[in-house]
């Protein structure tokens, strides 16, 4: 990462934290934390989260080492917010389809820039939150008018997002959305995920079919399945345990591209699928959510260490 210090935006008085400051990556302006317990890295654009880890240990969350910081871009790893609508809109019900303009996966929240709303520090906690209104801005991609509220949470322990969604306009508002969160693994063929067994999931390289989920799930090549479940999760690979703790969520994606697929997305070098997995908190497929006027909703995952 490239980076060139200090250039706060100007409702923010420099010096005016102690283990946060701003910092440009690329062509994008983030929020660093570097508390003497832990560290991290969260994005304006797109509410995104790069990096957390306690002090002295590796990245928690998969980065890609071909990630670009360019505005209007998704970046390749971390934490991409998914918001207001998950994956493919063609494959989102009627009730998200119609409000959606654009063909864009995964709606426009993760290349959007947010609004930055608070950062508050303590000595074994640092909170950031930011915010996005959906409003005529959007009105090219989408027909909508809504609020999303994310805070992060970083402490030793791990790491809390949360994101709320208010429904701003008279009509209900129906939404998809997903915490795209990649883990790294050394290897993902001696890797694990528990905690879905017993589960019905749609496989979408399946025709979309309804399949049950016996025992951990293995990955030897691609899968982009959406698991009927928010159960907590433990993804064991060679070197430790990665605990997901979700809240507001009925619904899990477990996504690889394997060596294929690999080829042909952006930014992700041919041999990465082998080195990450990525297990999204969602409201996606059967779990989309409505809210009435004024209604909200609160969805989150908590990222520990077992
Ligand atoms: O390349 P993108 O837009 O970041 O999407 C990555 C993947 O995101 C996953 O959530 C989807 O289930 C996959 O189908 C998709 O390929």
């Amino acid at each position: 990462m490239s980076e060139s210090r200090n250039k706060p935006p100007v409702s923010v008085t420099p010096g005016q934290w102690s283990f946060t400051r701003w910092r440009t990556v690329g062509q994008l302006e983030a929020l660093e934390v570097y508390h003497p317990l832990f560290q991290a890295t969260v994005f304006l654009q797109g509410a995104h989260l790069s990096h957390f880890s306690p002090r002295d240990q590796n990245n928690w969350l998969w980065l890609s080492e071909l990630a670009k910081f360019q505005p209007g871009r998704a970046i390749r790893g971390g934490v991409p917010v998914c918001w207001p609508w998950f994956g493919d809109p063609a494959k989102n019900p009627p009730e998200i389809r119609k409000r959606t303009l654009s063909p864009c996966a995964h709606g426009f929240a993760r290349t959007a820039v947010w609004h930055f709303e608070d950062v508050r520090e303590s000595a074994h906690e640092v909170e950031i939150s930011l915010s996005l209104k959906a409003n005529e801005d959007f009105a090219e991609q989408w027909d909508g008018h809504a609020l999303a509220l994310i805070t992060f949470s970083f402490s030793v322990r791990g790491c809390q997002i949360a994101l709320t969604t208010t429904n701003l306009s008279r009509q209900p508002l129906a939404f998809s959305q997903a915490l795209h969160t990649y883990l790294p693994t050394t290897d993902i063929s001696r890797t694990r995920l528990l905690g879905l067994g017993n589960s019905q999931y749609v496989d979408t390289l399946k025709n979309w079919d309804y399949f049950s989920q016996e025992g951990p799930i293995y990955i030897d090549g691609e899968i982009d399945r959406i698991y009927e479940s928010g159960e907590p999760l433990t993804m064991v690979t060679p070197t430790g345990k990665c605990k997901l703790t979700a809240v507001g969520s009925d619904s899990t994606v477990v996504w690889n591209p394997g060596p294929e697929k690999a080829k042909r997305l952006s930014d992700f070098p041919d041999n990465a699928w082998q080195k990450m997995l990525c297990v999204e908190t969602a409201n996606a497929a059967a779990d989309y959510r409505v809210l009435n006027e004024g209604q909200s909703h609160t969805m989150g995952v908590f990222i520990g260490r077992a």
